[in-house]
Formats: structure tokens, C-alpha cells, sequence
């Protein structure tokens, strides 16, 4: 046995075994370490092969499913190998055999996948040098039947792995890209040779029936080509057989979206919180879809956002039209619509359950009552197509209604799942067995008649079959043809041929209606097959009328503006609101939402904001970014107006999460994100600086914050909210002549302080750092203590205040020695105490001074 155990598992080294038996699946030597691990089974031995007792650990069969989840959730692949011979059948162990291989990233069931979120599979190939290499990336997400590819450079890659956020990737064993690494996604290591980009054309070309790949725009994307080989390849290996759904490709470059990077991901809280939950988040406000298909789409929208306006303008209008005549209806009905997306793959992969088909049956005939809960849009407008998408599919539906039983059995081993009426020989077969009883009732009088043994009676029991009982009264009375079958105590038991010819029928009839059910079922799941191309056109309009009805049910209960896009540079916003603070606010009843606005423009390209901690400052930047992307992926935005000119990335520098793991401290981090920031950030970027420098010492911060903010507004002349504790740094409008300060109004109340979150023009008059201390609760004795620390301070800055330029670029070469009038000019500055000073004193200084600076 464990020489077939060593077989099996040599064929998959990188993946969990988990080897029936019995009632148990096991999993042996390093396999069951793992799953000690992993799972906490317990770890036994068993006998003993080559000299070495057997370490093991096994999962009971009927848990299988729970930890196959927990597995597949902690990126581990598993390979399922089932008994496929029958017991005793031949010598030695009873043949098996891995019947399916569940990878995270190749999931397919419905228990092992969330409702709204997709699995996806991703191939990386490296082409070039490893100093400037190309990525080659090639991804699929299996039940949505969709295959994606796209070509990056190292800086690029990881933004596309955070957009993708794939649940495996597959990688060429000798070479890790360092973003892969950095992102810990679960990688599996395959083998150089597969990522061959002539491979990856043929296999390509294959999948799509088509004769080049000229016509998606991939035909010169040999790198993403050579990813498509290897990811091919593995999702067949898994599914153990071709990808008959998968029949359209998407070529995608980093060029045509709006650039997300993942800090940007994470600050904006887009689909998880700071702290890695799914609520309250954009995502989770915004995703009232009524269906699994259109939260997932949803989700794709949010975090695919193009640069190009086009699409994000039609799902506008579309948005528009619904609000004009309402969609309740429409989304109403879209409640009794099942996963049709997933089910088709399921179809494609010959996975699908009987009720799942029951479903999609429900769903075509639901299609013409849906059809007329959209508003006829007239035209080109996207509504009008997904209008059409819905076609009615009556051949489908009808095959459907006479096919499949009116609520099919669970599984199709039951029985009980092709409908009454489809098949002649089936029916007959099942009327055999429903016609048992009373066959039976019939043969007892009939016999009880004919021998006039009135307690004769004929029975059924599995172990003896089919039997006529006599007791010992009647047994004078049996016939010849009766042949007896089993002696009891008191009575005897007989067969006749008749009763014998019944039974072979009988009994055969059921395992003969099971196996024709099992056929016929598989020649619909073939028809079925012939109408995917019609059912994923029907998925994807399913999937965006839900997202569009949804983002108008959205745009009508918070409130929410159609944005206008523009071809000049501006982000004007009025009456703008972080849409996740304000929903916040609502719930807890802490108050009303201040809602601020924001102009920028050719003129203006920088806010350098200021204001009091807590002040919502954060809060500010943030709604001008979510806002943004809101428009970009075609939704309404949170305000009373909102006119945009084209941007093509969002960048923020936010917070300080440590990143420990990576031994990165909060200073380099928060270094390494601004400085990928100035490398990228083009004019039409929008970028978000929270406190840049504060992770460092004062002098070292402040002098860096000014740097950068030069930086942003010199050279990359982005779209940049600045938003800085350092006053300093308010001067900066003073000199630039496209930054202007402003600031979130606080006002002092006795010792207290009141936010009004208003952002308003000018800088901030102070920071009120010590009564925001006192509000979170500071001892008082503190409070005191800092309060007259700060007034020290200002004094003593006050006094030394020199005139420093942080702003004036650096002069190029090193700085000449000063020349002698200045310092002495400074030393002189340096001396004087002006408390100390009379009226006379200061006149006379005035003059001295005056005689020290060199001739104009
Ligand atoms: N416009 C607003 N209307 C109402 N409440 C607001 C508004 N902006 C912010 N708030 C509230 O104030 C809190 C603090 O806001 P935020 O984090 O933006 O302040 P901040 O100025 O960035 O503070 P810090 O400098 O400490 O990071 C928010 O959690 C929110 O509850």
C-alpha cells in the first residue's frame, strides 16, 4: 500500500495527498507534519516501511470540506486521491487514484468560495534582465470563465498584484520576482520550461479558436504569452480537463488604467479597513448588489478604474436613466436571479449540481419579466444592450423544464433528478419500481386464491429478496412450483419463477434508472454545453445591470451628483463628503457630515493644509481621492457638483503602519513610499502627503516635508493635497506660486477645543495639540506640564527665529564658504538679546547692522 501511496504522491510533491481510507483520508510523513501544523490533527505512526515507522495524520471523510477551506485559505494546494477500484476485486491494495486537485487559485465549489469574491489564478513570467525585466502576467478566474493578460515593469508590478489580488501564483521555480515575495501571496513553483511563449501563443490560439492572436492586441505580448503557457497548463492539470468556457481574453496595460498602487489601496480603506476587515470600507457601502455576480463585478469596477472616460461616462448615463424611472423593480427581480456566471463554468467543467441547473431554469424563465423592469434607454446606451443581453433563451429554458425534474435530488447518484415524461425508458424503469407494491398485493391473492393458504403472504427483505411465507399450517397445501428458499422456526419461505422473473426486474430496474438518469443528465450538461457562449452573455449583463442598479439605488439614498468630466486639469468638487466617515457618523449619531469643497486647477495645483489633530485633515484628502476614483469607475460621487479633468493615478503617503515583517522601519517606510510618489507622479496624478516627515526629528522632517513639497510642485506639478503639522510649511504658498494654504477651523472655548471640520482658506492660526491631548483624556497635571513646556518653546523660537529659506532649491554645487560679512553679520545676530535692549540700544544696532552688510 505504500509503495501505490509513494506512486501517487510523486506525481504531486508540491501538494497535500490526502489518500483514502476507509473512512478516513490520511496524510503521511512530511504531508502529515504539515497538517499537524496547519490543522492541528494529531500526528500517530503506523507500522513500519524501508526500517522507518509511517508518520500520519488523517481527516475524517465527512469533515472533508471544512478542511479542505481551511487549507485552501492558507494557500495550500491539495490533491485528493480517492479509491477507484472495487474492494477485493484483485490482489493487494484496492487501486485509487487523485480524482480532483483543489488549489486556492483553482477553486471552483461554491463551499469553498465566498459569494462576492472570485478566485484568481495568476502566471508570472520574467523576460529581459534581471536588472529591467518585463512581467509577463497571464490570469484566470475559473468560474467566471475569464482570462486576462498584461505586461509590466518591475515598478509596476506591484500595483497589478494588489489590483488582481490573486489567490495563487504561479511562478518559474528558478526565478521569484521581489514583489511577489514582498505581497506574500501563496506561490506555486513551476517548472522553468512551461513558461515558453511559443507554447503559450499555440496553447492561446487553441483556447480561443482563433488562428492568431492579432485580433485581442496580444500578438507581440511575448512575455504575458509565456505566462499564459504555464497557467494554462495548470488549470487543466487541476481540472483534468480542457477549459470549455473559457473562450474570451482581455489584454489589459497598465497605460489604460488609473494607477492605484497598493498603498493607495490600503489608505483609501478600498475593499479593507487599516486593520485588514471587509467594514466599513468603500466596497462595503457601496455593495448592496442583489446578486453574488454583481458584487464581484462591482468589486472588478472599483479597483480597475480606466483612464479613458468613455465606459465610466456610459455607466453613468445608464445610472441616470434608472434613477429617471426608477429601478426598485428591477432590483427586486434581480433577487430570485441565481449565479448564472458560475454555474455556466460549472456546466464547462462538469461540476454543476442538479439544483444548481434547477436555478439557472428558474433564471431563463425569470428573463422575460426582468427584461421589462429595464427601462428601455433607445439607442447605443449601454442599458439598452444589457436590455438586449437578457434575450429570452425559450429553447434553453424549455430543454431545461422538460429535462429536469420539477426540484431535482441533491446529488445525481440519489436518482430522482431527470423530469417525468423526458425519456420513455426511464419512466419505465421507474414505474417498475413504483408498481412493486401493488404487483405484489396482487401476486398474494392471486396465491392465496390458487392454494387456499388465506395467511400466505409475499414479502421483501434485502438480505433474501423477494419471498411467499407459508407458516406451518398451510405447508400441506404448498404447490409443486413453490421452491424453497429459507426454513424458519414456524414457517417456511418459497420462491416461484414468477415471483423470480420479478424480482431480477425489480431489483435491476433501480440500478438500471440510476445509471440511464446519469446519462441523460450527461447529454444535457453537452447540450448545455453548446449554449455557454449565450449564458455568459447573459452572466455579464446579469452581473451589470445589478452593479448599475445598485450604484443608482446608492447615488439616490446618500444623496449623490452625476460628476462631469472635462478635457482642462481640475478637480472641483463643492459639497464634497467622505462617503465611509459620513455613513459613520449616521449610524453612531455623533453628528452631522461638514461637507468641504475643493478647487484645483492649471493655477492651483496644491492645497497646503493645516489645522488641529483630529480636525480632518485626513478626512479632507481622503474624500478628494475617493470621490476621484468614484467618477473614474462610473459611479455618482458624494457631492452637490463635481467637475474633472482627466488624472491618471492616485498616490498617497498616509499614516505610519510598521511594516515589521519586512524589517522596514516607519521612517524608511514612509520614505520609500514618497519617493516612489516623486519617481511617478505625472500632472495629471492626484496625491495625497499626510504628514510627511513626522517620523523623523523635527529639523530632519520639516527640512524633507519642504523638499518634497518642492519637489511636487516644481517638477511633477501633480494635483497635490498636502496636509502638514509643520507651521513652517505654510510659507511655502508665499513662494509657490501654485499652492495656496488652507486650513480646518477648530475654535478654542474656554480650555476646550471645538472641530468644526470646515476647511477654510488661509493657514492655521496653531495646532491646539495640548487640548486635543486634554480631550483624549491626558492627567491635567500634563496638560499643565506641556502647556507651559509650549509656551517656553514659542518664546525661545521666537527670540532665535532666523530667516531660513526651506524652500529654495539647493544650490547645485556645495555651497561656497560664507563670506566673511555674513558671518560676522550673524554673529552679531546671534548676540543680541532684544528683552535686554533699550530704545537707544535698538537704534543703534539698526545702524551698526546696517554698517556690516555689504554694499547692494
Ligand atoms: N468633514 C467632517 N465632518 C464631520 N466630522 C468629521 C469631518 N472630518 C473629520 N471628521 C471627524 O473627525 C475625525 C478625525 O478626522 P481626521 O482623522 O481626518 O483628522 P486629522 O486632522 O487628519 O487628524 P490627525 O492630524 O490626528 O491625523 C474623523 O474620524 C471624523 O469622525
Amino acid at each position: 500500500m505504500m509503495a501505490q501511496y509513494l506512486r501517487i504522491k510523486a506525481e504531486f510533491p508540491d501538494t497535500l495527498v490526502l489518500y483514502r481510507m476507509g473512512d478516513f483520508y490520511e496524510l503521511f510523513y512530511d504531508d502529515a507534519r504539515r497538517a499537524n501544523q496547519l490543522l492541528d490533527v494529531t500526528l500517530t505512526t503506523r507500522g513500519q516501511s524501508a526500517g522507518a515507522p509511517v508518520v500520519m495524520a488523517g481527516v475524517p471523510v465527512h469533515a472533508l470540506e471544512s478542511y479542505l477551506s481551511k487549507l485552501i485559505k492558507l494557500g495550500e494546494a491539495v490533491a485528493i486521491a480517492e479509491q477507484v477500484g472495487e474492494v477485493g476485486a484483485s490482489k493487494g491494495p484496492v487501486e485509487r487514484k487523485v480524482v480532483r486537485v483543489v488549489t486556492p487559485g483553482t477553486v471552483t465549489d461554491n463551499e469553498l468560495l465566498a459569494d462576492n469574491q472570485d478566485a484568481i489564478l495568476l502566471a508570472i513570467a520574467s523576460t529581459g534582465s534581471k536588472a529591467n525585466p518585463t512581467y509577463g502576467l497571464a490570469w484566470l478566474s475559473l468560474t467566471q470563465g475569464q482570462l486576462g493578460v498584461a505586461q509590466c515593469n518591475e515598478r509596476e508590478l506591484p500595483a497589478w498584484l494588489a489590483r488582481l489580488a490573486p489567490a495563487e501564483v504561479l511562478v518559474d521555480r528558478e526565478r521569484h520576482p521581489a514583489a511577489v515575495l514582498a505581497a506574500r501571496l501563496p506561490i506555486t513553483n513551476r517548472p522553468s520550461w512551461q513558461f515558453d511563449a511559443q507554447l503559450g501563443q499555440r496553447k492561446l490560439c487553441e483556447q480561443l479558436g482563433v488562428a492568431s492572436l492579432q485580433g485581442f492586441g496580444a500578438q507581440e505580448l511575448t512575455a504575458a504569452q509565456a505566462a499564459a503557457a504555464a497557467l494554462l497548463a495548470y488549470a487543466e492539470h487541476t481540472q483534468g480537463r480542457a477549459l470549455a468556457h473559457v473562450h474570451h481574453l482581455k489584454v489589459m496595460r497598465s497605460g489604460d488604467l488609473l494607477d492605484l498602487p497598493p498603498a493607495t489601496q490600503r489608505n483609501l480603506e478600498l475593499t479593507q479597513t487599516l486593520r485588514g476587515e471587509t467594514s466599513p470600507t468603500l466596497l462595503s457601502l457601496l455593495d448592496t448588489c442583489r446578486t453574488g455576480m454583481g458584487s464581484r463585478a462591482l468589486r472588478h469596477w472599483l479597483l480597475h478604474p480606466e483612464r479613458e472616460r468613455s465606459t465610466a461616462s456610459a455607466r453613468q448615463a445608464a445610472i441616470a436613466q434608472l434613477l429617471a424611472a426608477g429601478c426598485e423593480s428591477l432590483r427586486d427581480t434581480l433577487r430570485q436571479v441565481s449565479d448564472v456566471e458560475r454555474i455556466a463554468a460549472r456546466i464547462a467543467l462538469r461540476q454543476v449540481r442538479p439544483r444548481e441547473l434547477a436555478g439557472l431554469r428558474a433564471t431563463l424563465l425569470l428573463l422575460p419579466q426582468l427584461a421589462a423592469t429595464v427601462p428601455s434607454a433607445g439607442g447605443q446606451s449601454l442599458l439598452q444592450q444589457l436590455q438586449e443581453g437578457l434575450q429570452a433563451q425559450p429553447e434553453l429554458a424549455q430543454l431545461l423544464v422538460a429535462a429536469l425534474a420539477e426540484e431535482p435530488a441533491v446529488l445525481l447518484r440519489e436518482g430522482g433528478v431527470i423530469a417525468r415524461g423526458y425519456d420513455a425508458q426511464l419512466d419505465e424503469l421507474r414505474d417498475i419500481q413504483n408498481n412493486c407494491d401493488a404487483f405484489l398485493l396482487d401476486l398474494e391473492t392471486r396465491e392465496r386464491e390458487r392454494t387456499g393458504i388465506a395467511n400466505l403472504r409475499v414479502q421483501y427483505n434485502k438480505v433474501h429478496g423477494f419471498y411467499i411465507e407459508v407458516t406451518s399450517s398451510g405447508l400441506d397445501k404448498v404447490p409443486l412450483d413453490y421452491q424453497r428458499r429459507q426454513t424458519l422456526k414456524n414457517a417456511e419461505r418459497f420462491i416461484t419463477p414468477e415471483l423470480k422473473a420479478f424480482e431480477d426486474k425489480a431489483l435491476s430496474a433501480q440500478e438500471r434508472a440510476l445509471a440511464r438518469e446519469k446519462l441523460l443528465f450527461e447529454t444535457l450538461l453537452d447540450q448545455l454545453n453548446t449554449a455557454l457562449p449565450q449564458l455568459s452573455v447573459l452572466a455579464r449583463a446579469l452581473a451589470q445591470l445589478d452593479v448599475l442598479s445598485t450604484l443608482a439605488e446608492r447615488a439616490h439614498t446618500l444623496g449623490w451628483c452625476r460628476p462631469e468630466f472635462v478635457s482642462q486639469p481640475c478637480i472641483d468638487i463643492q459639497a464634497g463628503r467622505h462617503p465611509v466617515v459620513q455613513a459613520r457618523l449616521l449610524e453612531t449619531g455623533a453628528g452631522e457630515f461638514m461637507a468641504n469643497d475643493c478647487r484645483l486647477d492649471a493655477r492651483t495645483k496644491m492645497l497646503v493644509i493645516t489645522g488641529p489633530n483630529m480636525g480632518g485633515k485626513s478626512t479632507f484628502m481622503r474624500q478628494v481621492a475617493l470621490i476621484a476614483l468614484l467618477a473614474a469607475m462610473g459611479s455618482y460621487v458624494p457631492a452637490s457638483s463635481c467637475r474633472l479633468g482627466p488624472i491618471d493615478a492616485i498616490h498617497t503617503r498616509i499614516g505610519a503602519a510598521d511594516d515589521l515583517a519586512n524589517a522596514q522601519s516607519t521612517f524608511m517606510l514612509e520614505m520609500t513610499e514618497a519617493a516612489a510618489i516623486l519617481h511617478s507622479a505625472t500632472e495629471q496624478s492626484l496625491v495625497l502627503m499626510d504628514e510627511i516627515g513626522r517620523g523623523t526629528s523635527t529639523f530632519d522632517g520639516l527640512a524633507l516635508a519642504g523638499a518634497i513639497a518642492t519637489h511636487l510642485h516644481d517638477r511633477c506639478r501633480a494635483f497635490t493635497l498636502f496636509a502638514t503639522h509643520y507651521f513652517e510649511l505654510t510659507d511655502f504658498p508665499l513662494q509657490h506660486a501654485q499652492a495656496l494654504n488652507v486650513h480646518v477651523s477648530a475654535v478654542e472655548s474656554g480650555e476646550d477645543i471645538v472641530f468644526l471640520h470646515d476647511i477654510q482658506p488661509g493657514p492655521a492660526s496653531r495646532s491646539y495639540g495640548v487640548q486635543v491631548a486634554r480631550l483624549a483624556g491626558m492627567p491635567a497635571s500634563v496638560v499643565r506640564h506641556a502647556r507651559h513646556a509650549l509656551e517656553s518653546l514659542e518664546a525661545r523660537s521666537l527670540e532665535g527665529q532666523s530667516q531660513i529659506d526651506l524652500f529654495a532649491a539647493a544650490p547645485e554645487p556645495e555651497p561656497e564658504a560664507h563670506n566673511s560679512a555674513d558671518t560676522v553679520l550673524l554673529r552679531a545676530l546671534q548676540e543680541l538679546d532684544p528683552d535686554a535692549l533699550s530704545p537707544r540700544e535698538a537704534l543703534e544696532l539698526v545702524y551698526k547692522l546696517k554698517s556690516l552688510c555689504p554694499e547692494a
